[in-house]
């Protein structure tokens, strides 16, 4: 059974429009002006089971209402939604039991009592039994390492601290399924690598379910097998992580250090025929950028080091953050590079292995 499906789904907002000036102030009073903002635009997509899916976007982009409709606390403006088995808007009260819901900005815990009092409330509202309370108390306790904590007002815990404990206030019911909308956002690199581990045995010892959103690619890296990116409301990209790094990974640059003093001119004849670029670091350090869609590192090796001899030889891979950030500046994850007119060059005014992607006639195709 899938976990989520989805489809066709749509958020239109009514906002109001603010007139300008003295005279639009007063004239809102009278007579208000709205406008319709579509947050969420006929999207579809199915979860299975046990999948880790990173739901990621821009600011504004609409996965937070996307997260919203699916935890039952926003109605959809249409398309159907199903969240194990359950339509999350309707049958409330069934349905939250099977779900848990972090939200990294908000808190879910009671600011001024103690960590276990809320816990125990939360019991009450998910009606789990005292026993498998106590037993999964104990384990969140024992793995989150929350023990400290129990009995200290929200209020007094560090973010790192409180994260922790609403992650187990999301689990105590042992929901199949887990929203976690920025859970990482604001910790420091410790906490989130804890956090990041914690999940992934999550999902291996139960099977759980988790969808997540952030604008940390290292907790996409780090978690999900899939990644499904939204831009305005619509899906742009939906598919593996190593898909979107392959098809969209924009080549790689290979840094050689050679004994004795190279020539650039020399480099190039070298690799004649191959569309690389050379750049000299300094007399004994060249750097090429190997376009993925033009040659082959081994099309490269294989020519340089039958003819000169190397110190050493570096790949560096260009990032998904680099990779993401570009499919976000250009709409859309699914047209053909080549028919754009896309060009590659070494960025020159950043470090090692980042890129410039040129386009000729930006602005994105959205699907
Ligand atoms: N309650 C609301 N009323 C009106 N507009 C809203 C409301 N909630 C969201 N929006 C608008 O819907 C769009 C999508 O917002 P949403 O919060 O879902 O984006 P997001 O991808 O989660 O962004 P962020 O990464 O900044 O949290 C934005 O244009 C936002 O201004």
């Amino acid at each position: 059974m899938n976990a989520i499906e989805v489809s066709r789904l749509r958020k239109e907002f009514k906002v109001q429009r603010n007139r300008e000036g003295v005279k639009g102030a007063l004239q809102d009073l009278f007579r208000r002006e709205y406008r319709h903002v579509t947050a969420v635009n006929d999207i579809s997509f199915t979860i299975p089971q046990g999948e880790i899916c990173g739901y990621i976007g821009e600011n504004g982009a609409g996965k937070s209402t996307t997260i919203k409709m699916l935890t039952g606390i926003l109605v959809p403006t249409s398309g159907d939604i199903r969240v194990n088995g359950f339509i999350p808007y309707k049958e409330r009260e069934k349905f939250v039991r099977g779900i848990g819901v972090v939200f990294g900005q908000r808190s879910q815990l009671w600011w001024d009592i103690g960590v276990i009092e809320s816990f125990q409330l939360l019991r009450k509202v998910y009606r789990v039994g005292a026993e498998d309370y106590r037993q999964r108390l104990n384990e969140l306790v024992e793995r989150l390492n929350l023990g400290d904590l129990l009995n200290r007002p929200v209020r007094k815990l560090s973010l790192g601290q409180r994260m922790r404990c609403e992650l187990a206030a999301s689990l105590l019911h042992n929901p199949a399924i887990v929203f976690l909308d920025e859970p990482t956002i604001g910790l420091d690199i410790v906490v989130k690598t804890e956090i990041r581990e914690f999940l992934k045995d999550l999902n291996r010892r139960y099977g759980t379910t988790i969808l997540l959103t952030t604008h940390d690619l290292q907790d996409i890296e780090a978690l999900c097998s899939r990644v499904i990116m939204l831009d305005d409301g619509k899906i742009i990209y939906d598919g593996g992580l190593e898909e979107l790094k392959n098809r969209w990974g924009q080549g790689k640059e290979v840094v050689f250090r050679f004994p004795e003093a190279a020539a650039l001119d020399n480099l190039e004849r070298l690799t004649e025929g191959l569309r690389v670029q050379w750049t000299m670091e300094n007399s004994y350090t060249a750097k090429v950028w190997v376009p993925a869609e033009h040659a082959g590192i081994s099309d490269v090796l294989a020519r340089v080091v039958g003819v000169m001899d190397i110190a050493d030889i570096q790949i560096i891979e260009t990032n998904t953050d680099d990779i993401v950030r570009e499919i976000y500046k250009s709409g859309s994850a699914s047209y053909n590079r080549s028919s754009r007119g896309l060009e590659l060059s070494p960025r020159r005014d950043e470090g090692e292995g980042s890129r410039e992607l040129q386009t000729a006639g930006k602005g994105g195709s959205k699907s």
